[in-house]
């Protein structure tokens, strides 16, 4: 099985022999600050061991859950945001078929799967329950906190479906509650009702959470093999923690992107060149953006889908404002062939392609545009994904992870709190009148 490759060699104009030598001190010295636990925000690194030391017990109920919703259930709804969220959903997209919700039956075995509660939008959640009628579903609640507002709303909405249908006490069994382990709303309610629980480490904060419940079990329920996502996370770890400097992907990434900040390159533009890639790229933005942007520094984390978004963004990336580098995530080999034909007339001058696959155009587009964009001055790093499947996963999640913990101690903040995030919550309870808010009503309301 192949393995997550981190790969500057196109960047070298940009980044030089001598450079990453020079930064070799502050990169380890970073991993050590990491590793000992001695650097800020380290009661929230639970994940650098996870592949490793899981709970195994609740591995097995994750399974068995999976099993129950698989087999009692038409759909499954994740409810959840963040962290609590985007895992989950980057995980299934990856791994699953291309338009696996609406996949005839017999032709996808498992649940449908949406999730909700990652907006307050009204119409989201009506039209929702609207795909949900005729239908036996389960809901999985997952929110460390058990208080954060979006999944909460979604969670009343669709917790009374499930009541008005199974009655309560059937719907307390389609209930799943990934939640903190001792504390908190949600833990109350689970325990209450009698939902079935899973834990999400206090050690592990939501944007590392993919390989806890909070990922794994809607991982489970769409057919995906978790197991193999550990096993790819455990060889991920091992290479990040063992290799040295020189061959090591994580460390590399992590000084990398440092040296390019401190030359003015303040937005980091993942690329990919498969759709089922685009919500790697959303966890991936949680991670960096959650993790580094704060104290007024960071590096911008954006992304962009492509060729798709080279008809719409290429310009930019081309030609507009230099303060960007790309990370091209390239998955090694496509899990499809579809090979093009030659035509009786070549209409659209296409035929030169006949017995060529379309892998081999995008992988063309791809290499052509990383030149181009090279020689826009935008450097350009690679990070090659060996095949589409769990292990390569596991590796790309904890890879991301470690690099971002090592990135973060380089730019010298807390990569492991978000404390910006609670601003706009504050004014967000005060306007809707929260009890405790009152005073901070007052003033938002006379400047609104
Ligand atoms: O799991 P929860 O407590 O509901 O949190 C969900 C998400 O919302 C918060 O506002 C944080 O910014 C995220 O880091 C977190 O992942």
């Amino acid at each position: 099985m192949g393995n997550v490759i981190f790969d500057y060699s196109r960047a070298a104009g940009f980044v030089s022999a001598e450079e990453m030598e020079n930064m070799k001190a502050t990169t380890m010295c970073a991993k050590n600050v990491l590793m000992d636990k001695s650097g800020a925000g380290s009661d929230f690194l639970g994940w650098i061991d996870l592949p490793v030391e899981y709970d195994k017990e609740e591995f097995q109920r994750i399974k068995m859950a999976a099993e129950k919703i698989q087999n009692d259930s038409d759909v499954l709804l994740v409810i959840g945001i963040g962290g609590s969220y985007l895992g989950a959903r980057a995980a299934i997209e990856f791994l699953s078929h291309s338009f696996y919700n609406v996949l005839p039956k017999g032709k996808r075995k498992t649940p449908e799967i949406y999730f909700v509660g990652n907006s307050i939008s009204s119409k989201y959640i009506h039209d929702l329950k609207d795909v949900l009628e005729g239908k036996d579903f389960s809901v999985n609640i997952i929110s460390k906190s058990g208080t954060t507002t979006e999944p909460a709303i979604a969670f009343r909405v669709f917790k009374d479906m499930l009541i008005e249908k199974y009655g309560r006490e059937e719907a307390n069994k389609r209930i799943y509650a990934t939640t903190d382990k001792a504390r908190g709303a949600l833990k109350n309610l689970a325990d209450e009702e009698g939902y079935e629980s899973f834990v999400v480490p206090d050690d592990v904060g939501g944007r590392f959470s993919v390989l806890t419940a909070v990922g794994l079990l809607p991982i489970a329920v769409s057919g995906a093999d978790i197991d193999k996502l550990m096993e790819g996370a455990e060889a991920a770890r091992m290479e990040a923690l063992e290799a040295p400097y020189e061959s090591n992907g994580a460390l590399q990434y992590a000084a990398v992107r440092n040296i390019l900040l401190r030359k003015g390159k303040t937005v980091e533009i993942v690329a990919n060149y498969e759709p089922s890639l685009h919500y790697v790229s959303e966890w991936w933005k949680q991670l960096f953006g959650e993790s580094e942007g704060k104290d007024q520094r960071g590096i911008f984390p954006a992304a962009v889908d492509l060729t798709t978004d080279l008809h719409s963004m290429g310009q930019f990336i081309q030609d507009g404002a230099r303060i960007m580098f790309e990370t091209v995530l390239e998955l090694e080999e496509s899990s499809a062939e579809i090979l093009l034909k030659e035509e009786a007339v070549d209409t659209d001058g296409m035929n030169y392609l006949a017995g060529k696959s379309v892998d081999f155009v995008n992988k063309s587009a791809m290499n052509g545009t990383i030149l181009a964009h090279t020689d826009g001055n935008v450097p350009n790093l690679m990070v090659r994904i060996p095949g589409q499947d769990e292990y390569s996963l596991g590796q790309l999640f904890y890879f991301f992870e470690y690099a971002c913990g090592v990135s973060g101690y380089i730019l010298g903040v807390n990569p492991f709190n978000q404390p910006g995030v609670e601003s706009y919550k504050k004014n967000m309870f005060a306007l809707l009148g929260k009890p405790g808010y009152e005073k901070e009503r007052e003033e938002l309301i006379k400047r609104l």
